[in-house]
């Protein structure tokens, strides 16, 4: 797998939309594009596509690790089947060797603490999925949760980074890093500022939209949108 394969994944099922009228993200950003991984993980063919991808991405990373989880909700389905095709690819794949975990969006009031926060606690090295980051609050706040359940987390990954800077100038990138103090590794599968020159070129969005774009990225990009790299 190579980052232009995915990229072009991307493009051909139309993850990345444009709108005419800004969307609000959860951040309270707006914006004329959203990356939209649902396109994805609600078709079960392009699921099976996209957990081989991010397979392989693991495996060419060379991250050694014992578990992986989505950030809740939006990522458990594709950790859950990612996790389920590295345990049945390995060579030690027997009862016990692998644990198949899965976060919970609201704790559980009720029964064991171990279950609490999960639907299965991840053990060993763990790697957290997210499919798309903007601020990266949404994956930072389920780090911390996943630290002080006791959970080692050795990278978090994401599909998606929409390549924007936070409110304090800091890149999610620099966030993870100053958060964990370098603990924790930050990988991401694409990156925006490479996918919209593209998206732009076949999906033909008005001038409008695109100048937006271009002052989105001015105001919170990591760095701004080039055209030219089209
Ligand atoms: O709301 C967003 O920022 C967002 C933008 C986008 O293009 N696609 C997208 O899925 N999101 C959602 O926003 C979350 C990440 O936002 P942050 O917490 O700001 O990083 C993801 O878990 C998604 O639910």
């Amino acid at each position: 797998m190579t980052s232009q394969t995915f990229d072009s994944f991307i493009l051909k099922h139309q993850i990345i939309g444009f709108f005419d009228e800004a969307i609000t993200l959860k951040s309270g950003r707006e914006s004329h594009f959203y990356v939209n991984w649902r396109q994805a993980t609600n078709d079960a063919f392009l699921l099976n596509q996209l957990t081989d991808f991010i397979r392989d991405f693991l495996l060419q990373n060379n991250l050694a690790f014992d578990s992986l989880i989505g950030v809740p909700e939006g990522a458990s389905k594709t950790a859950v089947i990612t996790a389920m095709k590295i345990a049945q690819a390995s060579p030690t794949f027997a009862k016990g060797s692998h644990i198949i975990p899965m976060g919970r969006a609201k704790p559980k009031q009720h029964g064991a603490p171990q279950d609490k926060y999960f639907i299965g606690q991840p053990k060993g090295r763990t790697v957290v999925l997210e499919d798309t980051i903007t601020t990266g609050l949404s994956l930072v706040e389920f780090l911390h949760s996943l630290q002080s359940s006791g959970v080692e987390v050795v990278a978090a990954l994401g599909l998606t980074d929409r390549m924007e800077t936070r409110d304090d100038g800091r890149s999610v990138a620099q966030y993870v890093h100053d958060e964990f103090d370098g603990r924790i590794q930050y990988l991401t599968m694409s990156d925006a500022t490479k996918l919209l020159p593209q998206a732009i070129r076949s999906e033909q969005p008005s001038d409008g939209v695109v100048s937006a774009l271009l002052q989105e990225f001015e105001r919170y990009g990591v760095k701004p949108l080039d055209l030219e790299a089209l």
